[in-house]
């Protein structure tokens, strides 16, 4: 698959209009970890080094309710400001006239960044009016943003069809990452999958199994597949409209050969919140009115010699709420094992990322990705809708 890219795009005194994935956790308004800022440097350097007025634009989240100050770009505007040494402009918008405005008047060398695309639910439906929209702030579009690459949206795909179009560093460099594990995985494979976006992952999974020795399932995951077992899972999170996938998942499985390790007891708490007590529970049942925030001890030690016996682990999605300190032990314990396996170990998705960045363990992976859904379809071999329409 070759891929426009940057160097396929004349950028001088051009509006580059640039699609990034800003999507960073936040902790009371202050990003927590900024690695995906980070990663899209080098093609934010690189543009305005070529003289480009760069536009950015991100989502933050999942808004429902349009505008919403939680969900506002605003600290990184700020944070990018901090990393590039240059005030970041940081529009109230990302389509009308004002924002027109502010897009006609940047001068080459400067940044301006949009308001959350998300705001508007025309991006996520792939809105051709709104692409056009964003397409008409630039002169051309680059796209950087792996971490949303296996979502068809306005930001991500729609504008490519408008626009002179190529690639990022960010893109080509995860391409190039994970050419190697499509082409020749090391078997025994190990999948580590966990979080709280199991409607966007479960699907995934069925997929991963043919190449997967074992599934370890963990985090917000967990309880979706407890339910389906007719386990007791308490207050914790559930995506009633998935029990009947989770329970065809856990079949299929069976009848492929691969184990699936789920957990067997938990860390509860009776509120999901930073001071909840920590409470053990040693049963595969989560008691009424507790929320599983953390898998227990007895999960670790059937997950240990698995993922150490792994040639290739593939990790998305933390094993508790570890920006609690009291229910981080879980992912911080999986995350170690990953480390150490001496396997190849590959790391994807914002939390999952802050959560190795969180217990100092990034430099201890064969590869930190931005991407943990992106990640997860990429190495299905699906085509990612923003990299197909970046195709030469
Ligand atoms: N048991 C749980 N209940 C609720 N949320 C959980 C649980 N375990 C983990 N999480 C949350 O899942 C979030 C990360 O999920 P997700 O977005 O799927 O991961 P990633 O960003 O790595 O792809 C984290 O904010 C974490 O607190
Ligand atoms: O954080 C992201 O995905 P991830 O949690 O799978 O890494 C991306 O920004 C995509 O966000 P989305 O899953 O709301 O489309």
């Amino acid at each position: 698959m070759a891929l426009k890219t940057l160097k396929d795009l004349d950028l001088k005194g051009k509006k580059v209009l640039m699609r990034a994935d800003f999507n960073v956790p936040l902790k009371n308004g202050s990003i927590t970890d900024d690695t995906r800022i980070q990663a899209a440097l080098p093609t934010i350097k690189y543009i305005l080094e070529q003289g480009g007025a760069l536009i950015l634009m991100s989502h933050l989240g999942r808004p429902k309710d349009g505008p919403t100050p939680e969900f506002s770009l605003k600290p990184v505007a700020e944070r990018l400001g901090e990393l590039l040494g240059d005030s970041v402009a940081m529009a109230p918008d990302c389509i009308g006239a004002e924002v027109e405005k502010l897009a006609a008047e940047l001068a080459p060398g400067k940044v301006l960044l949009l308001e959350n695309v998300r705001f508007y639910k025309e991006e996520t439906k792939n809105d051709p009016d709104f692409a056009g929209k964003l397409a008409a702030l630039g002169d051309v579009y680059v796209n950087d943003a792996f971490g949303t690459a296996h979502r068809a949206h306005a930001s991500t795909e729609g504008v490519a069809k408008l626009l002179p179009s190529g690639a990022g560093y960010l893109i080509e460099k995860e391409v190039e990452a994970f050419a190697p594990l499509l082409s020749n995985p090391q078997k025994p494979m190990v999948a580590v999958i966990g979080g709280a976006k199991v409607s966007s992952k479960i699907g995934v999974l069925e997929t991963l199994l043919p190449n997967c020795a074992s599934l370890i399932i963990g985090g917000g995951m967990t309880y979706t597949f407890l339910k389906a077992q007719g386990y007791q899972i308490g207050n914790s999170l559930l995506e009633e409209d998935y029990l009947d996938t989770a329970k065809q998942l856990l079949q299929k499985a069976e009848a492929a050969g691969v184990e699936v390790i789920l957990p067997v007891d938990h860390v509860v708490a009776a509120e999901f919140s930073e001071t909840a007590a920590a409470e053990p529970v040693d049963s595969t049942d989560v008691p009424e009115g507790k929320i599983g925030m953390d898998v227990g001890p007895k999960t670790l030690d059937k997950i240990r010699p698995v993922i150490a016996g792994a040639k290739t682990v593939i990790w998305n999605g933390p094993m508790g709420v570890f920006e609690f300190k009291n229910f981080e032990a879980g992912t911080k314990a999986v995350a170690e094992m990953i480390a150490d396996c001496g396997g190849i170990t590959i790391v994807g998705g914002g939390d999952s990322v802050a959560a190795t960045n969180q217990f100092n363990l990034a430099d201890k992976m064969s590869h930190v990705s931005t991407g943990g859904g992106a990640s997860l379809e990429f190495l299905e071999g699906r085509t990612l809708p923003g990299i197909a329409a970046l195709e030469a």
